[in-house]
């Protein structure tokens, strides 16, 4: 059984202007111990895909779907108590901004170990025995130490360390990660990558990896979403989708690798109003 299985996601904004759909018909599945990425430009509804499994838009959305269950569990149905003690316990995620995505007014062993007492209803030695296994799990130094920090203490890395540890401190049967690398130096990108793979290995949990950076799919991916404009474009096993690219979609982002640079211009995607098409096994309603 699939751990996260969605049929047919679709995801509409209320707007002055009207309604305006980011999602339109999505499909995907993630096994345990399986790495998804998601992929496709700024804009293409990847991030409001996963908000939406974790019930986390705004009460502008319009949420739809033949299927959403998580381990067998409709998330369509489950009323929001029963969501809460889902989300964040096996069901975790890591966001693109690290420092704003922790509380500035709290340190952060008191934002790790509140998960722990909220969700695993620890007490207080055990949580902060937790907290110190689980910093040095990320591999902060001197982890005892750093619980007492606030977040505007600790470099951007760091903080994505501890993001990582709060998101794994209950165990997640799934982690999603939304562009955990992107707004990080490059140095310490290859780093946080290493880290996630290690860790998603070690604990066997199910990985989807949100990200428009074609680089970080071919070190991750089993499995690869290509989204565009709210739609599925393609879905392929990673070495496929990169030597036998089925959309005009997927052909046009693989071109417009810096790699493919000619001289000194780096390749753009040509024609961006041009109507890009499914993979025609998608469009027939299967996938490769
Ligand atoms: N609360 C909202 N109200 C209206 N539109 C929204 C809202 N949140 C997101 N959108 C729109 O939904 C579309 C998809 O956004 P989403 O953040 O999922 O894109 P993305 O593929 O994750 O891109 P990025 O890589 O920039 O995060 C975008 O056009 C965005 O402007």
């Amino acid at each position: 059984m699939a751990l996260l299985d969605i049929q047919n996601l679709v995801v509409e904004f209320q707007t002055a202007t009207g309604w305006f759909r980011a999602v339109d018909g999505i499909t995907l599945s993630v096994h345990e111990r399986e790495v998804l990425a998601i992929v496709g430009e700024s804009g293409s509804g990847k991030s409001v895909s996963m908000l939406a499994v974790m019930g986390l838009l705004p009460w502008t959305a319009k949420v739809t779907a033949d299927r959403m269950t998580f381990a067998g569990q409709d998330l369509l149905k489950i009323t929001p108590a029963e969501r809460r003690r889902i989300i964040g316990k096996d069901v975790a995620m890591i966001f693109q901004e690290p420092v704003a995505s922790l509380n500035p007014c709290f340190t952060v062993g008191f934002q790790i170990e509140e998960t722990l007492r909220l969700h695993l209803k620890m007490d207080r030695k055990a949580r902060r025995a937790r907290a110190i296994e689980l910093l040095t799990q990320v591999g902060i130094p001197d982890p005892a130490a750093r619980l007492a920090a606030y977040p505007h203490q600790m470099s951007g890395g760091q903080c994505q360390r501890v993001m990582i540890a709060m998101a794994l401190s209950c165990n997640p049967k799934l982690l999603i990660a939304d562009e955990p690398t992107t707004a990080l130096d490059v140095t310490i990108q290859n780093q946080i990558l290493e880290l996630l793979m290690r860790l998603q290995a070690e604990h066997g949990m199910g990985l989807i990896m949100i990200t428009h950076n074609m680089g970080v799919v071919a070190e991750t991916a089993d499995r690869v979403i290509v989204q565009y404009k709210g739609r599925k474009m393609e879905e392929a096993d990673v070495l496929s989708l990169f030597e036998n690219p089925q959309s005009n979609y997927t052909r046009a982002l693989l071109s417009a690798l810096p790699e493919n640079a000619v001289g000194d211009r780096l390749p753009t995607i040509a024609g961006l109003m041009e109507e890009f098409t499914p993979a025609p096994a998608l469009a027939s309603g299967e996938t490769r």
